[in-house]
């Protein structure tokens, strides 16, 4: 099965909201207010708009919500929960990165486990395969304080076995349990503007819809768990080889005489015209590359899509050419760099 829904198509009773200047109080709502049928879009568009997390029924609206991994992308993703008024809990193997969230209002607990205890739905964001299954299923991982009732959702980008292990352990405990992947990036997290993957049990996918429409622009429902992860390692390896491809026409621009910001502005108008190549050619001309999306993190998507295609006996050969180009910029040192810096492989002379 296969549902998708823009932001504000679903929009449910359980929420309270108020349109509120800076001041305003939440414990002034009132538990009737209706929100308005536009209210998804206005939420984009004024910074006086709030919305509040409330609870109408423990059992149909948990609104005590976990967030485990605060990275480049689990902080904003649980500062927006924090900004609507959601009771959010957080925890990080790093604490310090747990430091602004509880300043504003954010609790802690000190391990997966008491999070996932203390809350009714858990989020996860972790950088890996590994990192995933050690939160969700290690000592004092989240598994541990899950139960009947709870619902645990994994963000994390990892490959469909692990999300398969993650999911039998969570439902050995009773609990419900959603893979939720995200395309987009930092600023898309920071805006709201995710796009969410999920699949796993469609109850919990119903329950927390409402958060998933507070941290993106648009959720998809793909069925069996393992459907999400696999959605997101090929939209990935495409975009993974879309990379290399463009930084090898940058590269070659250059050495032809052309002047690489043209060709960007060329591409820009025309039919591959693509807003990572608009928004990531201007500083890969200039060798820059703040972080967005770990290069790391790339090249560990591009060895899952691979493994994927491999179980399926699917031939990827460009993305297995892309997939050695981000390998070689590891190994340069690059891995904690935005991945647009694997066009620097390019420029490494190959020795004889
Ligand atoms: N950045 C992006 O544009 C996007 C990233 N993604 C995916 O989202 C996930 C997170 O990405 P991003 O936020 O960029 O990554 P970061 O590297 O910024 O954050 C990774 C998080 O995982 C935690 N972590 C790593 N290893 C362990 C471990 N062994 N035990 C416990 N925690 C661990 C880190 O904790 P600590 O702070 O202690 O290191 C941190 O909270 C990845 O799977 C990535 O592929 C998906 C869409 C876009
Ligand atoms: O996993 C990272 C995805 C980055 C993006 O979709 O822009």
């Amino acid at each position: 099965m296969v549902l998708s829904l823009a932001r504000g198509a679903n929009y449910s009773h359980h929420w309270t909201t108020a349109m509120a200047a800076a001041s305003f109080s939440p414990s002034s709502l009132s538990q009737n207010f209706k929100p308005p049928p536009s209210i998804s879009r206005f939420r984009q568009t004024s910074s006086n708009f709030r919305v509040f997390c409330s609870q109408t029924s423990a059992d149909e609206n948990p609104a005590r919500l976990g967030f485990l991994g605060l990275g480049i992308m689990g902080s904003p993703m649980a500062l927006n929960l924090i900004k609507a008024g959601c009771d959010v809990t957080v925890w990080n193997r790093t604490k310090s990165k747990c430091d602004p969230l509880i300043d504003l209002g954010a609790k802690y607990k000190p391990s997966p486990a008491e999070v996932a205890a203390s809350c009714d739905i858990t989020f996860a964001m972790l950088a890996d395969p590994e990192s995933a299954m050690v939160v969700a299923c290690g000592d004092d991982g989240a598994a541990s304080g899950m139960s009947a009732g709870k619902g645990y959702v994994d963000i994390s980008t990892v490959d469909g076995p692990t999300s398969k292990l993650i999911n039998g352990q969570i439902k050995e405990t009773g609990a419900l349990f959603l893979e939720a992947p995200v395309s987009g990036s930092k600023k898309p997290a920071e805006d709201g503007q995710l796009i969410f993957l999920t699949a796993g049990d469609k109850s919990l996918y119903d329950k927390v819809a409402l958060y998933l429409d507070i941290m993106g622009k648009s959720r998809f429902y793909l069925g069996d768990v393992g459907n999400g992860a696999a959605m997101k390692l090929v939209v990935n390896m495409i975009m993974g080889s879309m990379m290399t491809s463009f930084a090898e026409g940058l590269l070659l621009s250059e050495k032809v005489g052309l002047d690489p910001s043209v060709v960007v502005e060329v591409i820009s108008q025309g039919a591959i015209s693509a807003p990572m190549f608009s928004l990531k050619g201007p500083s890969m001309v200039q060798s820059k590359y703040p972080t967005a999306f770990p290069l790391k993190h790339q090249q560990k998507d591009m060895r899952l899509a691979l493994g994927l295609a491999e179980s399926v006996s699917q031939s990827t050969p460009i993305a297995a050419a892309a997939n050695e180009l981000y390998k070689v910029a590891k190994s340069h040192g690059l891995s904690d760099h935005d991945f647009s810096a694997v066009i620097e492989a390019l420029k490494v002379k190959l020795k004889d």
